[in-house]
């Protein structure tokens, strides 16, 4: 094979493995109908307090899964760029960065600091479909764990729903707390290309690339046992 028709063969199976990452996408979170009742103003106030209160447990772990992504990758330069989702999460100090703006969020919603921080009222599906991600980052191969984060490549579109949903529909909604989903609007887009150029470089087998698709699909399962806890916990206000 001549180098021309080489590099259109890697290109057309490069195609393939991001069309079967993205066709994952049907089993997003955004279909869940927990959200979509959400989306279409159909919650009650304790329903959305109780996805911004519960979410903070993803939230706060979000910078250990990355952490454990980033013990187990052995390449220096994916390293320095994961750790920069770690340090956004983190933020430079106390009442600055992603888990500063969830907070703010949660007052926005009319939830109390210390009971959200306590996490008296996170349900145990949430936790433990947490804990699995987490769990999953810490033993799975590198390459696994940043594919995982690859539901980021459906989370924009979803997140604007929810910024004009909130808006129209939730008024009551202190609209300056939404501030968190305006910026991974923007965040989130940038950090889905990076993980897909990682996972198309070094996911170099046939059989790490299932491995990918795999990882994504058990993300997907854990966002969406963490809204059928959720919705279960809270659906006597419905
Ligand atoms: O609001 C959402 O629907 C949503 C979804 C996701 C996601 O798909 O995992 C993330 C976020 N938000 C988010 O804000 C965020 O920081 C984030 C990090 C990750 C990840 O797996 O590393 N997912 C998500």
């Amino acid at each position: 094979m001549n180098a021309a028709v080489n590099a259109a063969v890697n290109a057309a199976v490069d195609d393939a493995f991001v069309a079967e990452l993205r066709s994952r996408s049907t089993a997003y979170w955004a279909n869940h109908p927990f959200q979509r009742a959400m989306l279409a103003g159909r919650s009650t106030r304790e329903q959305v307090r109780g996805f911004v209160a519960n979410r903070w447990y993803y939230q706060k772990s979000l910078p250990q899964k990355d952490a454990a992504v980033i013990a187990n990758c052995p390449v220096p330069e994916v390293r320095r760029h994961w750790a920069e989702r770690l340090a956004y999460h983190d933020g430079p100090r106390e009442g600055v960065g992603g888990l500063a703006d969830w907070l703010r969020l949660c007052d926005a919603v009319g939830l109390d600091r210390d009971t959200v921080l306590d996490e008296s009222t996170v349900v145990p599906g949430v936790r433990s479909a947490v804990d699995r991600y987490v769990a999953f980052c810490r033993t799975a191969h590198w390459t696994a764990g940043i594919a995982s984060s690859l539901t980021e490549l459906f989370a924009p579109d979803l997140m604007s729903q929810r910024i004009a949903a909130f808006r129209r529909h939730y008024p009551w909604i202190d609209a300056s707390g939404l501030e968190y989903f305006e910026k991974r609007c923007v965040r989130a887009p940038k950090e889905a290309s990076y993980a897909l150029d990682v996972v198309l470089t070094y996911c170099a087998t046939p059989e790490r690339r299932a491995a990918a698709c795999d990882a994504l699909t058990r993300k997907c399962e854990v966002l969406w046992s963490m809204l059928d806890a959720i919705d279960d916990a809270y659906r006597a206000e419905r």
